[in-house]
């Protein structure tokens, strides 16, 4: 069109003040119908984030990077429980709306929200469970694996857990000879991907036998989700990353492995798909096989779709886990008190170092229990945001009478519209966890009412499939590591080291974080 009008006699400058102001025309247009006229016109929120996605960019990407999460709860603070974030989104800041817009009865539909996830394309990911859109297609996938995570299966994995506990604290062992410092975050990952790999796909991935534990994998998963932070403004940033060869994301990143990760899974799901009677490393049943017998329909079952699968589970149950059990730990070690006296108590099912305690023996002691809640509340494995799209109904919310500028106002959700919460704004909230950020076990002690306002594995159909494991994984990991070894931590800071100030669907820590950091003291005797 520039060109055509060129050779109309049009000259370049009128031309281009010509598309200058149909560009602005547009963007006002848009801007306008966004203000005036969309379903979320009337909400409460500024009109800035109304009209333009630049708003979230500004606070989520650039200049200020991932730092959206603060910025909504000043705009909670000033509008009150119910803020319009984006042109799409609605933010919801009460405890008590939670159940409504997660919903555990299946036939009130929920999707994801396309624009949130940047996956306006077959973005690499999406065929995982979390990552589906669609109620009924999210259903079918998460129906076919759910039975494997119940509570007796993941009982029956005890042995599995408790084997990886061990080797890592071989490793522990091995740094209290050479006096060396280890990271927490990473070790704690390494264990977890070993866990989850071998759930998944019957291969652990040996993490806990490199010398920096799962340093590279924790690494690789802060870039994943920084780079689809940058994919919902940009969809196809995500996939055209990712297709660069290797050697030019080495030369941006040089942290980058040699081969594209999801290449080096899609050959693992392949090969699986090719030998179907190879027996597991340790003779468990796992995700993917079950999968590939399932009753899903064959499209539903391919190496890309496996490949999806396994990245989800391995994403979802490495990091999110492995931060829970290094934040605990920082916090127990920070706290002698609580250490002493969670000793104290792990000696009664554990009267010699090495005894071996059943799961449900540990998971009635109250404070180790109290310890484990705390820890999923300050560490928020998930922290920000988890939109939801009501398919088919209004969702109606009353604002809650102690909130401040809103007093009993009625606000009708309509469906199609993308709403949420932050998992990280409730576990402060003061009003639920006085002195929220300090780590006080005894507030879930004698306290049963209190449980519902955990709200780190999330809650409804789409709430963490992985809990039962996670659980499993914390109760033992802590028990047998504080029973077995003094630790001290070494050059670490809460401030700079353990609180969230960034949030990239992983929690971040401020960027001269080195992590969480230990050396091994000693290794107790029998009481
Ligand atoms: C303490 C550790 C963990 C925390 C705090 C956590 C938290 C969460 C949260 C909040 C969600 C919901 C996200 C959303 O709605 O957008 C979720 C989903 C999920 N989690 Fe976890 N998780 C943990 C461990 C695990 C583990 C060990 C696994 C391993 C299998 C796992 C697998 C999943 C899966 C597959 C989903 C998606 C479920 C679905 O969409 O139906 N998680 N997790």
């Amino acid at each position: 069109l520039f060109w055509q009008l060129h050779e109309h006699g049009f000259s370049y400058s009128i031309i281009s003040l010509f598309a200058l102001s149909a560009s602005i025309t547009y963007c006002l247009a848009i801007a306008t119908y966004r203000l005036f006229f969309s379903p979320l016109a009337g909400f409460p929120g500024p009109w800035l984030a109304a009209a333009t996605f630049g708003y979230e960019f500004y606070y989520d990407i650039w200049p200020h990077s991932f730092r959206y999460m603060w910025k909504i709860k000043d705009l909670h603070d000033h509008y009150g429980p119910i803020v319009r974030i984006t042109p799409l989104h609605l933010h919801i800041s009460d405890p008590f709306f939670f159940d409504e817009i997660y919903p555990s009865d299946s036939r009130r539909k929920r999707e994801r929200c396309a624009w949130f996830c940047g996956q306006s394309t077959d973005t690499l990911g999406s065929g995982g469970i979390s990552s589906t859109f669609g109620h009924d297609l999210h259903r079918r996938r998460r129906a076919a694996v759910a039975p494997l995570f119940s509570k007796k299966n993941v009982n029956e994995l005890q042995p599995l857990v408790k084997k990886k506990v061990e080797k890592l604290l071989g490793r522990f062992a091995q740094a209290q000879e050479d006096g060396s410092v280890i990271n927490l975050v990473d070790a704690m990952s390494a264990l977890t991907m070993d866990v989850i790999s071998s759930y998944c796909f019957g291969k652990d991935m040996r993490q806990l036998e490199k010398p920096e534990f799962a340093a590279q994998a924790v690494w690789e998963m802060q870039q994943g989700s920084r780079v689809s932070r940058w994919a919902r403004h940009m969809p196809w940033f995500f996939d055209a990353v990712l297709s660069l060869p290797p050697w030019v994301l080495r030369l941006l990143q040089p942290e980058f492995p040699e081969e594209n990760p999801w290449d080096v899974m899609n050959r693992k799901m392949q090969y699986i798909l090719d030998h179907p009677q190879e027996p597991t490393e340790d003779g468990n049943i796992t995700i993917i096989h079950t999968i590939k017998d399932s009753n899903l329909p064959q499209e539903e079952r391919t190496a890309h779709r496996l490949t999806d699968e396994a990245a989800t589970f391995l994403g979802a149950g490495t990091e999110t886990t492995g931060r829970v059990l290094a934040v605990t730990a920082y916090y127990l070690l920070a706290n002698v008190e609580l250490l002493a006296r969670l000793r104290e108590e792990l000696e009664t099912v554990m009267p010699h170092p090495n005894t071996d305690v059943p799961l449900p023996e540990l998971e009635k002691l109250p404070f180790l229990t109290g310890v484990l809640y705390e820890g999923l509340r300050m560490a928020n494995g998930v922290a920000g945001r988890m939109p939801r799209v009501a398919t088919s109904e209004n969702l109606v919310y009353h604002t809650h009478n102690n909130m401040k500028r809103e007093l009993d106002k009625t606000f009708v959700i309509p469906p199609g519209v993308a709403v949420m919460e932050s998992i990280y704004l409730l576990h402060h909230k003061e009003d639920l966890f006085p002195n929220s950020y300090e780590f006080l076990p005894d507030r879930w002690i004698g306290n049963p009412g209190l449980k519902q306002h955990l709200y780190a594995f999330g809650k409804g159909a789409r709430a963490c499939l992985g809990s039962n494991l996670a659980w499993s994984e914390l109760y033992q990991t802590i028990a047998i590591l504080f029973r077995r070894f003094n630790l001290q931590l070494h050059d670490t800071l809460e401030s700079r080291d353990v609180r969230i100030v960034r949030d990239a669907s992983i929690a971040m820590m401020t960027p001269s974080s080195k992590g969480i950091r230990v050396k091994i003291l000693d290794q107790l005797t029998s009481s």
